[in-house]
């Protein structure tokens, strides 16, 4: 990510200083970055006097006279604490301190740095020079002043700044996660990734979601996960491989990852890369999903095009009528510009949010009943109480569903 942020801001003609920690991914990053940027002044016949230099660097000290960082390293807390803490001395004492952590607590990476009113969400989406959302993350000690400072580096960076309130995932995320264990969970049932892909594609999606977590990396999950405590070291022995705390859940992309399996970045993931951006269905992962059913006694079914779009995006949806009522969204259109501008939705389809209402919401509450009784051990498939408080109120349209959520506010 911190390449396309580097090219977005260059684009813009701010200066960039480069930091990594190693020389040879440092070098990887300057060829990366250079060939980004020659297509991008060709593209848009920019001179390179109009984008701004960029200085790449191992010594995070360069970063002295800088007016704003945006911290893009590993998702790992303990990590972010340390750089956070280091920029702290390092910056000069106004310097804007960004991170573009995907789901991390905000207040908690401010809390290792002198000023955490400095602190705030820069949150870019891949590819980073190219989506045009920026989800600005407001923590509970963040100031209006950063917070004004990230909306107007947005503007210059020509894409779109939605304010949104701290909470694990944030706004896009958070409802990013029920859709995409439903995807594991209808691979688990018998789907194949290209079919869910091609329902979510034939929609009007960009992208269908498996090969968006291609196109992002499997590593960013499977390191938030290995947070959660739901994989790896911190996982209790003895757990199920399939359920953790009386939940359903499913080990596939772990297993993924741990066989080296990361995306796009790796030639491999949930499909095969030959050629650099070329996803083609994987025979292996055919294979890998027939032992993995058999392994966990899962009879294989048929799975409908209506109920791979249903499970993927009412589950989605559901989880953005959590959002409104916690207050982590100012709105319903917060939500929907959030995904068109960030995740590909299609743009005709309104936004999640729209299309709930459009659907009919009293359609939407009967599918997740359904489903949810269909999977009880799915308890993010419980229809929320907005949605039910909604069709209770005859269904309003999404102008006024304002009056019936909470002020944004931060629950972290
Ligand atoms: C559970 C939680 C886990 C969280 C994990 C962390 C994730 C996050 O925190 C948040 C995220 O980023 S989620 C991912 C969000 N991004 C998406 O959903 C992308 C959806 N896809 C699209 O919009 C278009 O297909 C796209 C714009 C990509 C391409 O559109 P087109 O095909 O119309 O455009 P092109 O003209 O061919 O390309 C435009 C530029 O995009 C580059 N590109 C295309 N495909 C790519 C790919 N597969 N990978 C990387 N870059 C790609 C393409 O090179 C071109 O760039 P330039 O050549 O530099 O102009
Ligand atoms: N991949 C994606 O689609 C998105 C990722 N993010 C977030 O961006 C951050 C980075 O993710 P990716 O770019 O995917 O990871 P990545 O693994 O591609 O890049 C991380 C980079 O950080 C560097 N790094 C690690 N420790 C460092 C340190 N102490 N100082 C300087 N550099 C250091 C690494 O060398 C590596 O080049 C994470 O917080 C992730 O959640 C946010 C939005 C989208």
């Amino acid at each position: 990510m911190g390449r396309g942020i580097a090219v977005s801001l260059s684009r813009a003609g701010i200066p960039v200083i480069a930091v990594e920690t190693e020389q040879k991914r440092l070098k990887a990053g300057r060829k990366a970055v250079n060939s980004m940027l020659t297509r991008e002044s060709q593209k848009r016949g920019l001179a390179e006097a109009h984008l701004g230099s960029i200085s790449f660097t191992l010594d995070l000290r360069k970063l002295r006279d800088t007016d704003l960082v945006i911290e893009a390293v590993f998702e790992d807390m303990a990590l972010k604490k340390q750089i956070f803490s280091k920029l702290s001395s390092v910056c000069r004492p106004d310097a804007l301190l960004c991170t573009n952590t995907s789901g991390l607590n905000i207040d908690e990476i401010a809390s290792a740095a002198s000023r955490p009113e400095l602190v705030v969400g820069t949150h870019f989406f891949a590819p980073a020079h190219v989506m045009k959302l920026l989800e600005v993350v407001c923590g509970p000690r963040t100031s209006p002043v950063a917070v004004a400072t990230a909306m107007q580096l947005a503007k210059r960076l020509e894409k779109i700044g939605v304010v949104v309130g701290n909470c694990s995932g944030f706004v896009g995320n958070r409802m990013m996660r029920p859709y995409t264990e439903q995807a594991y969970y209808l691979l688990e049932e018998g789907a194949r990734p290209e079919e869910v892909d091609l329902v979510l594609e034939e929609f009007g999606f960009a992208m269908g979601i498996f090969r968006v977590m291609d196109l992002s990396g499997l590593d960013v999950g499977w390191r938030s996960r290995k947070e959660l405590g739901l994989t790896g070291p911190k996982l209790p022995p003895g757990t199920e491989a399939r359920s953790r705390g009386g939940r359903r859940y499913s080990p596939l992309p772990d297993i993924l990852c741990e066989s080296g399996r990361l995306g796009q970045k790796t030639g491999r993931g949930w499909y095969l890369y030959e050629k650099e951006r070329v996803a083609t269905p994987d025979p292996w992962l055919q294979s890998f999903l027939e032992d993995y059913r058999s392994r966990f006694g899962i009879q294989s079914r048929r799975v409908g095009q209506d109920e791979i779009l249903e499970r993927c995006l009412y589950s989605l949806i559901n989880e953005g009528f959590r959002i409104l009522q916690e207050g982590i969204a100012a709105s319903p259109e917060d939500i929907d510009v959030i995904y068109v501008s960030g995740y590909g939705w299609p743009r005709h389809r309104g936004g999640p949010m729209f299309y709930a209402w459009m659907v009919g919401l009293p359609k939407v509450l009967d599918k997740l009943e359904h489903y949810h009784r269909t999977h009880p051990d799915i308890p993010n498939l419980a229809p929320s109480s907005m949605l039910r408080k909604l069709v209770a109120r005859g269904s309003p349209p999404v102008h006024q569903w304002r009056a019936l959520i909470q002020q944004h506010s931060s629950q972290l």
